[in-house]
């Protein structure tokens, strides 16, 4: 399906807009070089036809002389275009990279639970390389290459029209034998591609899951598997590289079939004394130089083409929009097509400030599933005071981290309200309910980068004092002393190097520095040892002092502190009241729970 001009045009603009000065730079080199090498031939012509006509010696070095500096403006030329074409392609592309993952990191996850990573990452890099012909030379060289078609055409018409008639006949006749060759290559290219991403699919899966892989003594069959593979992807290249090979044979024989037409035609009319000697070189030499726009336009077409999809592609991205009702990030850039800065604006207007310290958590009746006809949390309704701590109980799948992820505004419940210290969470602003709340969770996300910037998420301006004394407080003073660098020591991809329970504890300082008012732990201790964990208990009760905390567990140890309980089953509330309460009651769920050491209420 092809695009509409209407679509190119706010994309031209919006990233070649701000270039306007190379992009007119480039199309003034364009036509200069285009000139240039219209002119070349002729000069030969005059040379020819002058050493034929006895012309004197200084006459003909001139005109050699003439011919020299015309070449080397017209490299000149093209090597500034290039460099410039390049450079306004990559600024344009660039951009649009940004704007693309900017752009993704607003949506919710429902999107990004929707779309691989792989299938974005082909998005915001795979669609946008296709673009960079598209932006540096597509249009213009296609324009370019046209100009110069005629002018040659022009030029040998206005020799001789018979010589003007053989050019458009024999250009007409490439642009059918070309077409037709790109046809039969096609399949093969694409069959090539279709076992290419393949293979890199796989290969990905196999070195993602090396560990397990050897673990479990697997390696003969991924190797076997690899070997089948190869096996197929080689019969495909094979045909692929004969029809590659066709096609180059057949371009070739192409314009031989030129070069015999100019000659032949050249002949018969020097023989008729229509034309000079010279001539006949010039039409020689405009049939080669005609064959490189010939071959340009056919693969800017297809540029076109690839360009065409990709378009496509990028503006069905750019058009989704967060699910989430009512408040939308920031818009960055305000002349992304599809974007609409009034609605913003006023959607910002409407949001509501959160008052200062620890927030208050009010859950209203929610009723939430990920399918809307498979609710997960059904009427959940309880009220949290500022400054106070929920254990959240359940079994697995019974919807604790669901209630997590509402609370952080990652979907919008299907019914019920959630309220922070009174606000409904949909007039929050996303970033300040964002910035408001930490959480730890057992997927601990590490990034390559130093420590520092780990910890505090590249923030600058958090002094190495408090990371330090952060570190201290978890027990990771002595795994910090023995880094090479400090806090600037690099961490691997995912926090290579690191033991799963150390990468949770940087999880934990990582919350401790965001300052948040608002906690929340999913089983963030799962990971550690009984020693370790006594050390972050204690780390968890100056983390919590003075702020909301709300902390998932699946072991009763770790709710001890909390002053509330919830106890889910099967995504309603079982129970929910004051700690002490329900202690102090034998009857109450959790009291049995602890009597019975977790086995009883939750099955
Ligand atoms: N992204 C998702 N899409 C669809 N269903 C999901 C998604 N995440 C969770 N679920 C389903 O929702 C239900 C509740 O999941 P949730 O993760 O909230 O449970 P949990 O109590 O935190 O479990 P656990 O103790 O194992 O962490 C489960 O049945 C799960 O299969």
């Amino acid at each position: 399906m092809y695009v509409h001009k209407k679509d190119y045009l706010p994309l031209l603009r919006t990233y070649l807009g701000a270039q306007w000065r190379s992009v007119l730079l480039m199309s003034l080199l364009l036509l200069i070089s285009i000139g240039l090498q219209l002119a070349n031939p002729q000069l030969l012509q005059i040379f020819i036809d002058a050493v034929l006509q006895g012309s004197a010696q200084s006459t003909l070095i001139l005109i050699g002389v003439l011919f020299v500096v015309l070449a080397l403006s017209t490299q000149g030329a093209s090597i500034v275009a290039t460099y410039l074409s390049e450079n306004v392609a990559w600024t344009a592309t660039n951009r649009l990279r940004e704007d693309l993952i900017s752009h993704c990191l607003t949506l919710d996850m429902s999107f990004h639970k929707a779309h691989t990573p792989g299938e974005l990452i082909q998005r915001v890099d795979g669609d946008v390389d296709a673009l960079a012909s598209f932006f540096s030379q597509a249009i213009i060289q296609l324009v370019g290459n046209l100009i110069l078609l005629l002018g040659i055409v022009l030029v040998l018409f206005q020799k001789d029209w018979y010589l003007g008639l053989m050019m458009l006949g024999f250009t007409a006749l490439a642009f059918v034998l070309l077409a037709l060759l790109q046809k039969y290559g096609r399949p093969f290219w694409l069959a090539y591609q279709v076992k290419y991403a393949e293979f890199f699919g796989q290969l990905g899966e196999h070195l993602e899951g090396t560990e397990e892989v050897r673990a479990n003594g697997a390696t003969s069959f991924v190797m076997r598997r690899f070997h089948q593979f190869a096996r197929q992807w080689w019969q495909i290249d094979y045909r692929r590289s004969v029809a590659e090979f066709l096609q180059f044979a057949g371009t070739l024989t192409i314009f031989s079939l030129g070069n015999i037409l100019a000659l032949a035609v050249g002949a018969w009319l020097l023989g008729a004394h229509a034309i000079s000697l010279g001539t006949v070189y010039e039409v020689f030499y405009y049939t080669n130089l005609i064959i490189l726009p010939i071959k340009q336009i056919r693969n800017q077409i297809q540029d076109l083409q690839t360009a065409d999809a990709s378009i496509e592609r990028i503006q069905n991205l750019l058009k989704t929009r967060s699910t989430l009702t009512d408040a939308h990030w920031p818009v960055q850039n305000t002349a992304l097509p599809g974007t609409d800065t009034s609605q913003t604006y006023m959607l910002r207007e409407r949001y509501q400030a959160l008052p200062v310290g620890a927030l208050e958590v009010a859950f209203e009746h929610i009723t939430f599933g990920y399918n809307v006809d498979e609710p997960v949390l059904r009427d959940v309704n309880f009220h949290l005071p500022a400054g106070k701590v929920l254990g959240v109980l359940g079994r697995t799948g019974s919807g604790k981290t669901t209630l997590a992820r509402l609370l952080l505004r990652f979907y919008d419940a299907q019914s019920g309200e959630i309220r922070l210290s009174g606000v409904p969470l949909q007039k929050i602003e996303l970033e300040q309910v964002r910035r408001r709340m930490a959480m730890v969770t057992q997927d601990v996300q590490l990034f390559q980068g130093n420590v520092r910037d780990n910890l505090t998420f590249f923030k600058r301006h958090v002094p190495d004092a408090q990371i330090n004394a952060v570190l201290n407080e978890l027990g990771l003073g002595r795994w910090l002393q023995a880094l090479p660098n400090g806090l600037g020591s690099e961490l691997g991809v995912g926090g290579a190097g690191l033991s799963a329970g150390e990468a949770q504890l940087l999880a934990f300082a990582r919350a401790f520095l965001e300052n948040s008012d608002l906690v929340l732990l999913d089983e963030a201790s799962s990971r550690l040892d009984p020693a370790t964990e006594q050390v972050i208990e204690r780390a968890i009760e100056r983390l919590l002092h003075g702020r909301t905390g709300i902390i998932i567990a699946h072991r009763l140890a770790t709710v001890q502190r909390a002053d509330y309980i919830l106890i889910l089953q099967h995504g309603q509330i079982l129970e929910f009241g004051p700690r002490a309460e329900l202690l102090a009651n034998p009857a109450s769920h959790f009291s049995q729970l602890l009597a019975n050491n977790l086995q009883v209420v939750l099955s």
